[in-house]
């Protein structure tokens, strides 16, 4: 072999080698949508064009021809000016396009991604700290697909959420994650991730849920029809055209299947062609078919795109297999074997555990390192060692190998290039569009969710038969002073407080919008917007259809105005209450325990509001301030009270005194309002809390994505080990001969 010299992409100055001849342009070898598969000869004519990185040099004297460097460490592969991948296998390389990743650039748009030493421990009652990671190293490059393996529960899950800077509070990090070779947060639209579970709005069509997303992500620019070609082209290549208008489904009513939703969630995140993906565990559920369409489509798009797919993979068949260009073999939190899939057989074969012949190796792999149920592992010479034994074997075999050396001499070199900041993926649409957008969608999931409203309206409407009936026309005696007090107490604390019963569904949203806001789909404040005008329509008819029925069987004060203020004050409760589950959401997301705490908030509001307790009697000075004033019911109960008895007289009854009695009187002496201001007053109060409330709720979201990753800073800690921090490459075999 000729001298190499090793030359990123992205590295100052012209290179002779690092443009690809002007003819690879013109060239077809696989077709994306078509799926057509590339020629030999078109292969071997881009070879020298399928990593991001340009080697000159060099001629291959060995005669191999192009695909029988596969049993070859794959990381510094460098050969024949190119460094390949048995991904060629399938077509996945130069595909003709101007913004093809083997030509163009790769160097410059690409995300590298590093991760040295990495270790994760979670509190442990018993032993202090237990490692879920242990001092891993590896790396994943732009257009490849690193899968992540191993038994249930090695850590697959927590490598991905490392990586993607998505780790839970409990849990504690160390080692040097770097992108582009610099140390960049990876949260917030930095990066797409396809989660384990389907956290889906159940109640759009397959068609529905993508074309919303495609809207809410793609950038203005792009029209209408752009975009909802892009969402059904996706959705064709994630094979669910026949479903396309099937809904989603959920506990209630069943729509697609688990795998189907595993194919929209995967949908969702690829329509932007993010540069990073990460995909927990894409193919659970699908049958073997499914899954090597699904993951062959992947590699194309991410080697046609440039993205860089990191995937944990429960189960791969050997076809699945096959498409995998990098292999992270874990065991109870310890690298196995990391390196090119198709070496992971040689290796596997070299420590005395061959493949037997007719088994697919990923099983082979993942059988030979399950010590859960501590059976035997059998050896291809006859012979037998435990699960425990052969673990240590191949762990202790890897880590003095030629390939972890190479490993770590390939992440060292990534680590050089210092590439850019990562920027956003993020929404590029506008924030008025994901303000309308989100709130169409929300529209249509409140229309068609029955929790969310419907049954709502039928339980108010029969609890409004109910007091109708139980105060049915009142009439204007001395009694009925009491009567109307009591009635419009019922409707100002138990109908509002009945707004509670939106929550379940508010906190299925709540995880959508978890989902698609670290994803970047869209912030805050569009979410909150949505929301809001979306809830308007139906919180007015449920408080206008039970309002009407209640008001006019009660008999309440006549005249119109009197009834709209009714109304907008018992609309302006709901739409409070549902702003202060907002905020129990944010805080406390487990709806169970939402619920009780938000019913818990809204007694002790009903308890000092005026009603149970005059407000003069109220103790001072923690009930009578500031509790009677933070309590909404103070506000819904004296302007309900002053729309009702201003203006109206009443018999007196008590001896010795005036023979009627004026509405200010009972407003003043009775209820002890507060009569110095307008009922007016009262309702912009409540409309000001609503809109408090919801930036509470704002302010809430926001601190806490700022603030987590602080305490998680100030919480990561050294594990007590050894560290082994790569300062220089294991071997320089490479790089020493290196330009960068
Ligand atoms: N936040 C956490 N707190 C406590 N233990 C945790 C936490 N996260 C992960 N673990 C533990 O770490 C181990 C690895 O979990 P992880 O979810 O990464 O496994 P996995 O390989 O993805 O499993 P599966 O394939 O079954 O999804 C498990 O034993 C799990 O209980």
């Amino acid at each position: 072999m000729e001298s190499q010299v090793y030359v990123p992409r992205w590295a100052p100055g012209p290179s002779p080698t690092t443009s690809p001849p002007k003819e690879a342009k013109s060239e077809r070898v696989d077709d994306l949508e078509t799926g057509s598969i590339a020629s030999e000869e078109d292969r071997s004519s881009t070879m020298g064009r399928l990593f991001p990185f340009s080697v000159a040099s060099i001629s291959d004297n060995t005669g191999r021809p192009p695909h029988s460097d596969i049993h070859e460490p794959p990381s510094l592969r460098i050969e024949s000016n190119l460094i390949t991948s048995p991904r060629t296998e399938l077509g996945l390389q130069h595909n003709g396009a101007e913004n093809c990743i083997t030509c163009n650039d790769v160097g410059l748009n690409g995300v590298f991604l590093t991760w040295k030493d990495l270790w994760v421990t979670v509190a442990d009652g018993e032993n202090g700290r237990r490692a879920i990671l242990q001092g891993l190293t590896g790396y994943a490059q732009p257009g490849e697909l690193l899968a992540i393996m191993g038994p249930s529960g090695c850590g697959k899950s927590t490598l991905l959420d490392a990586l993607a800077g998505r780790l839970g509070s409990n849990t504690r990090q160390s080692g040097e994650i770097l992108v582009n070779g610099s140390k960049q947060r990876l949260t917030f639209g930095t990066s797409a991730y396809v989660t384990q579970d389907d956290t889906l709005m159940t109640t759009l069509t397959v068609r529905e849920a993508v074309y919303y997303s495609a809207q809410l992500q793609l950038p203005d620019s792009m029209s209408r029809s752009e975009k909802k070609e892009r969402a059904e082209m996706t959705i064709r290549e994630m094979g669910l055209q026949d479903a396309m208008n099937t809904r989603i489904g959920g506990w209630s009513v069943k729509g697609l299947s688990g795998g189907q939703k595993r194919r929209v969630s995967i949908c969702i995140e690829i329509l932007t062609r993010p540069r990073l993906l990460f995909m927990d565990e894409p193919t659970s559920g699908l049958d073997s078919a499914a899954s090597y369409h699904v993951m062959s489509r992947i590699v194309k798009l991410a080697r046609h795109d440039g993205i860089n797919v990191i995937a944990s993979i429960h189960q791969p068949s050997s076809e699945v297999f096959e498409v995998f260009h990098n292999l992270c073999l874990l065991s109870s939190g310890k690298t196995v074997y990391f390196g090119s899939a198709s070496m992971a057989k040689e290796f596997f074969d070299s420590n005395g555990f061959p493949c037997p012949a007719l088994r697919n190796p990923s099983d082979h792999y993942l059988r030979t390192i399950n010590k859960d149920f501590d059976s035997d592992t059998e050896q291809g010479h006859g012979g037998t060692t435990s699960t425990e034994e052969a673990i240590n074997t191949l762990i202790k075999s890897y880590k003095s190998s030629e390939t972890c050396q190479q490993v770590q001499s390939r992440v060292y070199e990534i680590c050089q290039l210092k590439g850019g900041l990562l920027e956003k993926k993020g929404s590029q649409a506008s924030f008025i569009t994901q303000c309308l957008v989100l709130t169409r969608r929300s529209s249509v999931n409140m229309y068609r969710d029955l929790g969310y409203y419907w049954l709502r309206l039928a339980i108010y409407i029969a609890l409004c038969l109910c007091v109708g009936t139980i105060f049915y026309d009142i009439g204007s005696s001395y009694g009925s002073i009491q009567a109307r007090g009591s009635m419009l107490m019922f409707v100002a604390a138990f109908l509002t407080f009945m707004a509670i019963g939106g929550f379940p569904s508010f906190v299925e949203d709540m995880k959508i919008f978890g989902r698609e806001r670290l994803n970047g789909h869209y912030g805050v404040g569009a979410f909150v917007v949505g929301n809001t005008f979306s809830s308007i329509p139906y919180l007015l008819m449920i408080s206008l259809i039970p309002g009407v029925i209640a008001y006019y069987l009660v008999g309440l004060h006549k005249g119109f105005e009197h009834f709209v203020y009714f109304a907008l004050v018992l609309f302006v409760c709901m739409m409070l209450v549902e702003s202060l589950m907002m905020i129990v959401a944010s805080v406390v997301p487990d709806f169970l325990m939402g619920i009780i705490t938000g019913a818990g908030i809204q007694g002790v509001m009903m308890l000092c509001g005026g009603f149970f307790r005059l407000p003069n009697d109220l103790p001072k000075p923690f009930w009578r301030y500031p509790m009677y004033y933070i309590a909404f019911h103070k506000y819904a109960n004296q302007g309900f009270y002053k729309n009702e008895f201003q203006g109206l007289t009443f018999p007196n009854n008590q001896a010795g005194g005036p023979s009627t009695i004026t509405g200010e009187e009972i407003l003043q002496n009775v209820w002890q309002v507060e009569t110095g201001y307008s009922k007016w007053v009262d309702v912009a109060i409540l409309f000001g809390m609503v809109v408090l409330y919801r930036l509470l709720f704002l302010g809430i979201i926001k601190t806490v994505e700022k603030v987590k990753p602080i305490i998680k800073g100030l919480m990561v800690a050294s594990p007590e080990k050894s560290k082994q921090v790569i300062e220089k490459p294991p071997s320089s075999r490479y790089l020493h001969e290196a330009k960068i």
